[in-house]
């Protein structure tokens, strides 16, 4: 099955495809809370996934996610944008620090800096990105947000590879949900979450056995 069908796969079918026998080795980048990342440890403990996370980076001092790869273990390192010169050198050491981990896959689980080719090209069709709307609707930051604002009665959730224009990558997995009448973008988020949680990681577990 090509990996633009994927997109029709549902998030709940079981995982018809095959595991891999060597775990795959990701790289997990965040800047926030970390719900992501942790649905994805998740799944490894639960053998919902055959992989092993080498390695948070975080740009945020006291982003949440820290506190999440201790509870699993997962080690972490921080890379605080403010403290480097460009976009390029702050891809470079991150670039340096992933193979230094001997990472197969990059997950992006909330990483809000927009990456150069530097990172990219280092992981060729190897970068993941989770992004709350349907893509290619919403693009950008403010994803939530731009769907309330824009009146859409259906939103979601997108799993897409990483290239240098943003959000614009080969589709992995979606998910639909309902936007309500009364929904605020905090219960819009919530709901998105939700699906995150359930589509990330089989659209890693998609990945990773297409190798
Ligand atoms: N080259 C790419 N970089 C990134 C992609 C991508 O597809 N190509 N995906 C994003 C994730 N993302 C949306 O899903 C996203 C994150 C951040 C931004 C952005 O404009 N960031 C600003 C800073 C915003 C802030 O600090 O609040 C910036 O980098 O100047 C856009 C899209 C990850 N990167
Ligand atoms: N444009 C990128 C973007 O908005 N990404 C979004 O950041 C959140 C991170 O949550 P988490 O830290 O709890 O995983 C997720 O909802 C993800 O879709």
């Amino acid at each position: 099955m090509s990996l633009s069908l994927a997109c029709l796969v549902s998030p709940t079918l079981p995982n018809p495809w095959p595991r891999s026998v060597k775990p795959m080795r990701l790289g997990v980048m965040a800047s926030g809370s970390g719900s992501n990342f942790e649905a994805i440890a998740q799944a490894i403990r639960d053998q919902q996934l055959n992989a092993q996370i080498q390695t948070v980076i975080y740009n945020n001092p006291g982003a949440g996610v820290v506190a999440r790869a201790d509870r699993f273990g997962v080690g972490h390192q921080l890379f605080d944008h403010r403290q480097f010169p460009s976009r390029e050198a702050l891809d470079a050491a991150i670039v340096s620090a992933l193979q230094a981990a001997d990472v197969d896959w990059v997950i992006m689980a909330g990483w809000m800096r927009i990456v150069t080719p530097i990172l990219i090209n280092a992981f060729p069709n190897r970068v993941l990105n989770i992004h709350p709307s349907l893509l290619p609707s919403f693009r950008g930051i403010r994803a939530v947000e731009q769907a309330l604002a824009a009146g859409v009665k259906v939103t979601g959730c997108t799993v897409h590879l990483v290239v240098p224009e943003v959000d614009a990558g080969e589709i992995i997995m979606q998910a639909a949900v309902p936007v309500l009448i009364d929904d605020t973008a905090a219960t819009l988020q919530q709901r998105i979450h939700t699906q995150e949680h359930v589509i990330y990681p089989r659209a890693i577990a998609l990945c990773c056995d297409r190798i």
